[in-house]
Order: C-alpha cells, then structure tokens, then sequence
C-alpha cells in the first residue's frame, strides 16, 4: 500500500507563509495588464495546460488582467502534413500561401483557441475566445522578408504570401473585456485593407497588443529555459543592443528571432519587463510574477 504523507503542523503553516508572500506582487500589479504569449511549443500534455489555465485564472481573480495570445506553430504543421501541404520558413515566419492561411486560421482560431477557453473556464475563469478580426480588433499589413542568398551571398526580398504584420490595434473590446470577469484569449490571424485574412507570427501579435495596451508585462511561454548563449547556457538579462548583437551574429535563430525583435519593439514602446521563459515548467506565470526569484531571460532597454 502506497505511504500516506501526514502534514505537520509546520507543513500547514508554510502554506499560509506561501499565500501570504504573493501580496506584495498582487499590490504591484493591481489592475495592470499582463499580456501571456502562450506558444505552441509550451502546449505540452494535459496536466500542463492545466496549470497555465490555473494561472491565467488566478490572475485574473487577484485583480490583475491577464489577456491570452497564443501560437500554433507545431499543431499547424501537424495539420498541413496531414493534408500533404508542404510548408517552409523564412526567418522565422512560414510561407502562407491561399491554402496554407485557410488552414492556419482553422488551426489558429478553431481548435487552439477553442481548446485554451475550454482549459481556463475548466479551472473556473471566464474565457472569451477572439482573433484579431473580431470587433475590427487587429488590421495586417503583408511582410515580406530580405534575406541573403546562400549560393550568390547577394540579398533578395522573398514574398511569403499571406503573412502580415499588425498596423492598427483598436483596445474597445479588450478594454470592455478588462473591466469585466473575461479573460480574452486570442489568435494571431487578421485581415488585411484589401479583405484576405493573413496570419500574423503570435510573437508579433502579442507585442503589438501589448503596446496598444500599455502593458506592465508581457510574457513569452517557451519550450527553452530563455535566450541561450552560443554553449547554451541561459542568458538571465539581456539589453536591447545585445539582443540585435545575438540576431546579427545567428545565436538566436528561427523561431528565437521573431521573439527576440518583438521584446525590442515593446519595450522601445515602454512595455515594462519583457520576459522569455519556460512554458514547460508547470505554473511558470505564476512563479514569474508572484515570487522574486525571475525565470527566464529578462530584456531590458
Ligand atoms: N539563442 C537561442 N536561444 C533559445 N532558443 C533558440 C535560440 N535560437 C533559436 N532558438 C529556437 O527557438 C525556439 C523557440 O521558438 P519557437 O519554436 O517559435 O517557439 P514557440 O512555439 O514557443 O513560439 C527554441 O525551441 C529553439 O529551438
Ligand atoms: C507568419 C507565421 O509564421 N505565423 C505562425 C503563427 C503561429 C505561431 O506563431 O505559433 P508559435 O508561437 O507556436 O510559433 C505560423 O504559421 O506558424
């Protein structure tokens, strides 16, 4: 038979200790919004989810306003092989072309999303599920990329299609939303002024809501401990011209560079505390903003 662990007196006690050491981080951050990417690669198992949806929960009733913009990378390419859609990246973005985008915002605004709300009102919150379409919330503009060709050297610009960047960000849901119990949760797909929709890097996304937000934080939930040096190690702080040094010299790379250049732009719009940090350790949020002990790797101006 499995042992039972009996709680002392003591154990109960530095329960108490715990809930009370949260106070002074729920003082700080009193009604201010905190904007949580939450990307694919962070989306483990069940019990995971579970604990990022606690979270997300918990804030929201300690009187903060956390608001939810998720990836998709990894379930959106599962679906393509499915469908026998080839797919490929370009600094960090994927090529979209009229058949990918209609899959990406299946993927993206159906079942993702869908399955974030149902996880956050699971553990008791009320989650609205949004993508930059609803209330004319987000308008994309197309990207394209230059990037140097490797057999010639020489830079070209590559068309990636229906990938866009967000120009405009009207706050009028999101502000009706913070001042109620909803916790918005939203996925990076918008249209564009000519009416196609156009998927938009979440990491992209997430910084231009919380620049249009203000926001005191905005939080990157990985599947790595943060940057990583070039042996691997966790880069705790990192300043806005090490960063660009880091992208310069291809020590971040991939899907490392859209988020890098995003925590550069928020915080050059005075986003305050911009962090990069392990998804995959259970309660990472809350272990990030209630204890003084940070995760992850700070970008600071
Ligand atoms: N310097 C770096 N430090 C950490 N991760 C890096 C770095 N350069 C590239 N990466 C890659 O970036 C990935 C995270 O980006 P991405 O795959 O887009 O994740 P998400 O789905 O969470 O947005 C890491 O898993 C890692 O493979
Ligand atoms: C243009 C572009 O690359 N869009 C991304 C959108 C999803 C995303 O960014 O998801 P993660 O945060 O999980 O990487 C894509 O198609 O994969």
């Amino acid at each position: 038979m499995a042992e039972q662990h009996v709680e002392t007196d003591e154990d109960f006690r530095s329960r108490a200790r715990i809930i009370a050491e949260a106070l002074p981080f729920m003082l700080r951050y009193d009604d201010e919004t905190i904007v949580v990417k939450y990307g694919g690669h962070a989306m483990g198992s069940p019990a995971l989810a579970k604990a990022f949806a606690e979270d997300v929960t918990l804030l929201k009733l300690a009187g903060l306003n956390p608001v939810v913009v998720h990836g998709g990378g990894p379930q959106i390419a599962a679906m393509l092989d499915r469908l026998g859609i080839k797919s490929e990246f370009q600094g960090g973005l994927r090529v979209t072309d009229k058949a990918t985008v209609e899959i990406v915002e299946m993927v993206l605004a159906g079942s993702i999303n869908k399955e974030i709300v149902a996880a956050i009102n699971a553990a008791g919150g009320r989650a609205v599920g949004l993508s930059g379409k609803d209330g004319r919330m987000v308008t994309a503009t197309r990207v394209s990329r230059t990037i140097v060709d490797p057999d010639s050297n020489i830079e070209k610009v590559v068309d990636l299609g229906f990938v866009g960047e967000p120009t405009t960000v009207r706050r009028e849901v999101l502000d009706i939303m913070a001042k109620s119990e909803i916790i918005p949760v939203i996925a990076p797909v918008a249209p564009g002024a000519d009416g196609e929709t156009y998927n938009i890097n979440a990491d992209t996304f997430a910084g231009a809501i919380a620049g249009a937000l203000n926001a005191r934080r905005l939080l990157f939930l990985t599947d790595v401990p943060g940057v990583l040096d070039k042996n691997k190690q966790l880069i705790k702080e990192l300043s806005v011209a090490e960063a660009r040094r880091l992208i310069e010299d291809g020590t971040v790379s991939g899907g490392m560079i859209p988020k890098v250049e995003t925590c550069i732009e928020a915080i050059e719009r005075g986003v305050e505390g911009v962090v990069i940090l392990d998804g995959k350790v259970p309660h990472a949020v809350l272990l990030e903003l209630f204890t003084e002990r940070g995760a992850g790797t700070l970008i600071t101006p």
